[in-house]
């Protein structure tokens, strides 16, 4: 019997950085919204059984979409910051192991997604990662160069991130009661002492968050298009 997952997806934010009118996930990009084009890449995937979208309070926009109708698809209201909308999207989950995707990277790969649950599975989870390509540096408080940063083993933290739901909802809860500063659900997880796995994934799969990464996406999403 085939193991399938849910997948939970973030998509309660404002898209500060976008400067758009309205938030990121519903930009036009490629002949539909951002978000249509994450969503369709969960579903088609044979081993996500259901997504669950945490989606702002007052976003009423998400129920007009043809995919806030779909039967795998389930709604939750977000938080005020990504960690929580994550924990809401958790109270939803059946499956024993959870993915976790930025609404805003809609161009994640079958491929990649496959790479992250067979790593995965073997441990305590993980994520897909991008290995940093160039030279890094570190800044003082006045924007003035302080030292080069070994980049040797220096990683973006991409998504989907991958972990058992009880763990994770557990390592989500502990962190946020400690104030912790949690971007991802890999550093709950690291907080809890859990050793999650860094899976190598395409570089291609950005998260949309500023106004040049919108061309980007396009150009990459065309790009795999003609790849399969
Ligand atoms: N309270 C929040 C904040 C963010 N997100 C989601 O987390 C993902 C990644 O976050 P980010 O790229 O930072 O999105 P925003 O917070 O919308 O962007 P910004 O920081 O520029 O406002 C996005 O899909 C976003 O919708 C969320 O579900 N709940
Ligand atoms: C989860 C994440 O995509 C990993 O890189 C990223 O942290 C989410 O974006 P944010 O700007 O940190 O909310």
């Amino acid at each position: 019997m085939m193991l399938t997952f849910t997948v939970v997806v973030p998509a309660a934010g404002i898209g500060s950085r976008m400067g758009a009118a309205c938030p990121k996930q519903y930009l036009p990009l490629a002949g539909k919204f951002l978000i249509e084009h994450t969503l369709d890449r969960l579903l088609s995937h044979p081993r996500i059984a259901q997504v669950v979208v945490a989606i702002a309070p007052d976003d009423d926009f998400f129920a007009t979409l043809p995919l806030a109708s779909h039967p795998r698809v389930s709604v939750i209201h977000g938080g005020t910051v990504r960690a929580e909308s994550v924990l809401n999207g958790l109270s939803l989950v059946k499956t024993e192991w959870v993915l976790v995707h930025d609404a805003a990277r809609p161009c994640i790969t079958h491929h990649d997604i496959d790479l992250l649950i067979h790593e995965g599975l073997a441990g305590d989870g993980g994520l897909l990662g991008s290995r940093v390509r160039d030279t890094m540096k570190r800044s003082d408080t006045s924007g003035h160069v302080v030292r080069t940063v070994d980049r040797s083993d220096l990683w973006h933290a991409l998504t989907p991130q991958f972990f058992r739901c009880l763990e994770l909802q557990q390592a989500l809860q502990d962190a946020l009661g400690r104030g912790a500063m949690i971007t991802d659900e890999a550093s709950a997880m690291e907080l809890a002492g859990w050793r999650p796995r860094m899976v190598e994934g395409r570089a291609d799969n950005i998260k949309v968050t500023r106004p040049e990464d919108l061309a980007l996406a396009a150009l990459f999403l065309n790009q795999q298009e003609k790849e399969t």
